[in-house]
C-alpha cells in the first residue's frame, strides 16, 4: 500500500520496463537539475502559528478562470499509455474525481477531445488545460489550438524551453526515441495529410520568437501561460507579450541541466511580473509542506509530473486518484499544523531558510567530555 508520493515510484519501478523508468525518472545530462528541485523544497523550513486554526481548511482555487478543488495540477506528460493501457483517460478521471486541473499533454497518447470528454463524463466540473508546442509551420499549431479549444479546454500551457530536446542520455543509453507500435501522438494524427503520429512530428523550434507569443495571442482568446520561463527579465518579457500565467518550471530537470531549483528562482520572477500574472511552480513538488511552502512564498498553485506517472503505472485511475487524496490529506494536515483555515492564510513569514549555524568552539578530543575537564578523573 502507497502512503507517500514516493511509494507510488517504488512500486512503479517494480511493475515498468526499466526503460520506461529510465525515460519518467530520467533527466537532461548529469540530472543535477533533477535533484536540485527536490532538495530545495529540503532546504527551506516552515515556522507555524499557533491557536488560530479552524476545523476545516479551505482548498478551492481559482486559476485564471478555472475553478478546482485543490492548488495541485498535473502538469502534462507525454505518453500516459505507455505505463497503462487507457492512458490519459484513466487520468483525467483521477484529476476530475479530486477536483485537480489536468494539463494534457501536446504528446498525449489520447486526443485532447477524448480526455475532454471522459472528464465531462464524470459529475465533476474540473477543467482541462492543454499544453503546446508552438509549431514553425502556423498552419499546423493553429490545428493544435483548435483541437483543444474544440475539446473544450479553458487554457493553453505554451512549453518555451524546448527549443531542442532536451538531452536524456538515458534515453540515448536505452534507444529510446519513439512510442512502442500501437501507440501514437493521437493529437498529432492527421494535423496534415496522412500524418501518422508520431512523436518526431513534434518540431523543437530554435527559431521560435516573441513575436509567436503575440500571433498566438491573436488566435485565440484563451488564456496563456508560459511554461519554461526562468530569467527574470523574460517574466517582464511574457508580461508585457500579453502573457497571462507563468508554469515556472526547469521541464522537471530535462531540459537545460544545471539551472536553479524553480523554488529557488521564485521570490525572483514573483518580483519580475510584480502581481500582475499568477505564478504555478512545478519541479520536485512531492509533499503537502512543499506545497505550503511554495504557496507561502507567493505561487498561486503548485503541478506535480512524475509522481503522476508512477501512481498511473502503479495502480491506474484508482491509482492516480489515491495519489492526489494523499497530496490533498497532506496538504490540509500542514495547513492546520501552520495554524491556516485556508490557502490565504499562507503568507512568506511561515518559511525560512536557516539561519542556524553551529558556534564554533574549541576543538575537544574525542572520548573526553569537556565539562569535566577533558576526561580526567575525578
Ligand atoms: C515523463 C515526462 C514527460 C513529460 N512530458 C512533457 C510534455 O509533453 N510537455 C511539457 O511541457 N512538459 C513535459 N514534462 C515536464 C513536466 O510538465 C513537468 O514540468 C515536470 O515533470 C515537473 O517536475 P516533477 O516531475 O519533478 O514534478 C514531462 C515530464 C516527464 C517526467
Ligand atoms: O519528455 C519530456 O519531457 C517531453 O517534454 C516530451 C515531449 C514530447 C514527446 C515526449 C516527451
Amino acid at each position: 500500500m502507497q502512503h507517500t508520493v514516493h511509494d507510488f515510484e517504488a512500486a512503479a519501478r517494480d511493475k515498468l520496463d526499466p526503460v520506461h523508468v529510465d525515460f519518467i525518472a530520467g533527466g537532461a545530462r548529469d540530472e543535477i537539475t533533477v535533484r536540485a528541485n527536490e532538495a530545495a523544497f529540503g532546504r527551506l523550513q516552515l515556522l507555524p502559528r499557533v491557536l488560530r486554526g479552524s476545523a476545516v481548511r479551505d482548498l478551492d482555487i481559482t486559476l485564471l478562470g478555472s475553478r478546482a478543488r485543490m492548488p495541485v495540477l498535473l502538469s502534462p506528460t507525454a505518453f500516459h499509455k505507455l505505463v497503462y493501457p487507457e492512458g490519459e483517460l484513466a487520468t483525467v478521471r483521477a484529476a476530475a474525481a479530486a477536483g485537480a486541473i489536468m494539463i494534457a499533454s501536446m504528446a498525449s497518447t489520447v486526443a485532447v477531445g477524448e480526455i475532454a470528454d471522459a472528464a465531462r463524463a464524470t459529475d465533476s466540473d474540473a477543467q482541462l488545460w492543454f499544453q503546446l508546442y508552438i509549431q514553425p509551420d502556423l498552419e499546423i499549431t493553429e490545428a493544435l489550438v483548435r483541437r483543444a479549444v474544440d475539446a473544450g479546454c479553458t487554457a493553453l500551457v505554451v512549453t518555451v524551453d524546448s527549443p531542442v530536446l532536451g538531452a536524456g542520455e538515458r534515453n540515448r543509453r536505452n534507444g529510446f526515441h519513439d512510442l512502442p507500435p500501437g501507440l501514437r501522438c493521437e493529437n498529432l494524427v492527421d494535423l496534415r495529410d496522412g500524418e501518422r503520429g508520431h512523436v518526431r512530428q513534434i518540431a523543437m523550434s530554435p527559431e521560435l520568437n516573441w513575436e509567436h507569443i503575440d500571433w498566438l495571442r491573436g488566435v485565440t482568446e484563451l488564456p496563456v501561460l508560459l511554461k519554461g520561463v526562468l530569467h527574470p527579465e523574460d517574466a517582464r518579457l511574457a508580461v508585457r507579450h500579453g502573457a497571462d500565467g507563468l508554469l515556472l518550471s526547469n521541464h522537471g530537470g530535462r531540459q537545460l541541466d544545471t539551472v536553479p531549483a524553480t523554488l529557488e528562482l521564485l521570490p525572483e520572477i514573483l518580483a519580475a511580473v510584480a502581481g500582475r500574472i499568477p505564478i504555478v511552480l512545478d519541479g520536485g513538488v512531492r509533499r503537502g509542506t512543499d506545497v505550503v511552502k511554495a504557496l507561502a512564498l507567493g505561487a498561486s498553485a503548485v503541478g506535480i509530473g512524475r509522481p503522476v506517472m508512477w501512481a498511473l503505472a502503479q495502480g491506474g485511475e484508482e491509482g492516480v486518484r489515491r495519489l492526489l487524496e494523499l497530496l490533498r490529506d497532506e496538504l490540509d494536515d500542514t495547513l492546520a499544523l501552520c495554524g491556516a483555515s485556508g490557502l490565504a492564510d499562507l503568507t512568506p513569514d511561515l518559511v525560512r531558510v536557516p539561519a542556524w549555524a553551529p558556534v564554533p568552539g574549541p576543538a575537544v578530543a574525542p572520548g573526553s567530555d569537556h565539562r569535566f575537564g577533558g576526561g580526567a578523573v575525578v
